[in-house]
């Protein structure tokens, strides 16, 4: 049975999970995650910590070795990857979306055809003008196609590797809402990698916290208090949990090798009034 078959949502379960790049350096250490049926993760962590590597291999575009991660409970590489989608930069980059050719064509080369209740849903969602010539958009406009492209077939995972920078805000808020609507009406799960946590505070069910190629911590939102403590608003304890995180492991990691070792962190950007102000004097 493939995973697109499933009645229930699939979990997500990642254990002891290392992988060496194939120049031998390491790329994830002992990862464990375990993520619940119809869950909308949210995979925080500094440039570098490992958040595509771990979609990548979660996704079979690496090879995980066997019995570290199981995808509703069986080791999809031994089952199939039926029904897991990974949008991340090399899809984005796929030149085909920046040739002459117009929006129904493309849509209907990933199926869209077949699934029209789907492709016209993602079309006012993502707000697509459906005569659009594709060499001839701005950067946001072909992102809302390519979306509207990988999103089409009915996925059971979906993958998400920072690929919404380009969205103006509203429209990253209604991509956002079609994802939960997604968990919420049929059997899916999500995991996201991003580093923008405009408006998405209320989205996850999860989140989990990668740095220098581990899982530091995972949990879900009444874990990590995401709600705000008596009655503080989410959009702040979200965001100032990730950038104490953030600043945690900058701390952990210490300077780059190569740098003179005077590297500042920069934590006395509030105190000090930081660049913005600094410009603003002049
Ligand atoms: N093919 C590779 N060979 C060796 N090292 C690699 C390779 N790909 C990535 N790395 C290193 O692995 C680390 C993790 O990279 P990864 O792309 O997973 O980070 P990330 O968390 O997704 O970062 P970002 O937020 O910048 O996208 C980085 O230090 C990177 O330099």
């Amino acid at each position: 049975m493939s995973l697109g078959d499933q009645k229930i949502a699939p979990s997500i379960s990642v254990t002891g999970l290392s992988y060496k790049f194939p120049d031998g350096s390491t790329g994830l250490s002992d990862v464990s995650v375990q993520l619940p049926p119809g869950s909308r993760t949210v995979l925080i962590g500094a440039n570098g910590a490992g958040k595509t590597t771990l979609l990548r291999l979660l996704s079979g575009k690496r090879m995980a070795p066997s019995g570290t991660v199981k995808i509703a409970g069986v080791d999809p590489f031994a089952e199939g990857l039926e029904g897991v989608t990974y949008l991340g930069m090399e899809w984005v980059l796929n030149p085909i979306v920046r040739t002459d050719i117009d929006v129904p064509t493309l849509l209907a080369s990933v199926g869209g055809d077949y699934y029209t209740a789907r492709r016209d849903e993602l079309i006012d969602v993502l707000d697509i003008d459906t005569t659009w010539r594709m060499h001839a958009v701005s950067d946001g406009e072909r992102r809302r196609v390519q979306l509207a492209m990988g999103l089409l077939r009915p996925w059971t995972i979906l993958l998400l590797d920072e690929i919404t920078v380009d969205l103006d805000l509203l429209s990253r808020h209604n991509f956002l809402s079609f994802l939960r609507k997604e968990t919420e009406t049929r059997p899916c799960t999500i995991v996201y990698a991003t580093h923008i946590m405009d408006n998405l505070a209320e989205w996850p069910t999860h989140v989990a916290h990668m740095s220098l190629g581990r899982v530091k911590k995972s949990g879900s939102r009444d874990d990590f208090e995401l709600d705000g403590r008596d009655g503080g608003p989410a959009h702040s304890a979200l965001g100032g949990l990730v950038l104490k995180w953030l600043q945690e492991d900058l701390i952990e990691r210490g300077p780059r090798k190569g740098t003179s070792g005077q590297g500042k962190t920069y934590q006395s950007y509030e105190g000090k009034g930081g660049y913005g102000n600094e410009k603003a004097k002049k």
